[in-house]
């Protein structure tokens, strides 16, 4: 179990300017420690302006691209293709742009895709393809070296939504209907699942974010405040810019 920590910058472009040079930099420890290294990507406004971020950063070739595994925490259930998919974002912001290996590359299924127009069916095909990745004969999941979400206005995390009976799943990937942010149909990792995580990162910018980081950060209960209940196994850090950090409680303060 980690503590959380809380870095503060002074707005959305330096914050997406941190995050990118941590990822870097988290990539090729990784790499160094393992010769190989995994993340598990978010959607929204923050998320893709650090993908943009890391893309225009010269240091990003120091990473060996074709050793990363790329994984979703969460996805719209959209057709393939679709700009509202957060594989669409992530892919015109960073993929296309960087050597991957394109069978490291893990986009949740797409609603037109081989799983058909069932969520529950794409879940559970998602869940087939992590536990085919994981260390044969221990865990339903692989090694993530880092796992970032984002955070809504409501405390959401990946598509992991306030009182939504998906607090209820116990396996690592749900469909979710009824999403009260559009598109309603999405499939998401299950908290259990992302706090298998060695770091989880939550970004957040905004003064519109202030009162779920500060909530979350103050110990809400998970059910109410899904950003509570996240917790990396070695460390859990709140990246955020000055607006979004405006109701950080004070004991969390002198971590800045
Ligand atoms: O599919 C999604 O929409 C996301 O994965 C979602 O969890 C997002 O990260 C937050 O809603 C924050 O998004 P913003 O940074 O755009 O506010």
């Amino acid at each position: 179990m980690s503590e959380a920590s809380v870095a503060v910058h002074a707005d959305a472009d330096l914050l997406a300017q941190a995050v990118a040079a941590r990822l870097v930099v988290k990539l090729l420890d990784a790499q160094a420690e393992r010769g190989q290294a995994s993340v598990v990507l978010t959607g929204g406004r923050i998320a893709a302006a650090i993908y943009r971020a890391v893309a225009a950063l010269p240091a990003r070739d120091a990473v060996d691209w074709s050793r990363v595994d790329v994984w979703w925490g969460d996805e719209r259930f959209l057709p393939a293709g679709d700009p509202e998919r957060n594989e669409t974002q992530a892919r015109a912001a960073l993929l296309d742009v960087v050597p991957l290996h394109p069978a490291r590359v893990h986009p949740m299924p797409a609603s037109d895709g081989p799983a058909g127009p069932d969520p529950e069916e794409a879940a559970a095909r998602y869940a087939a393809e992590l536990a085919a990745a994981a260390r044969p004969g221990t865990a339903a999941l692989p090694h993530f070296d880092v796992l970032m979400l984002g955070v809504g206005e409501d405390g959401h995390v990946a598509s992991v939504f306030p009182e939504h009976p998906v607090h209820y799943e116990n396996r690592p990937v749900s469909a979710v209907r009824g999403s009260p942010k559009p598109p309603p149909v999405r499939t998401t990792l299950t908290l259990p699942a992302i706090n298998t995580a060695e770091e989880v990162w939550l970004v957040a910018s905004g003064a519109d974010k202030a009162r779920a980081v500060g909530m979350a950060l103050a110990g809400a209960g998970p059910v109410q405040l899904p950003a509570a209940g996240v917790q990396g196994t070695g460390r859990t850090l709140w990246l955020l810019d000055r607006a979004a950090a405006a109701d950080v409680p004070a004991r969390l303060r002198s971590l800045r």
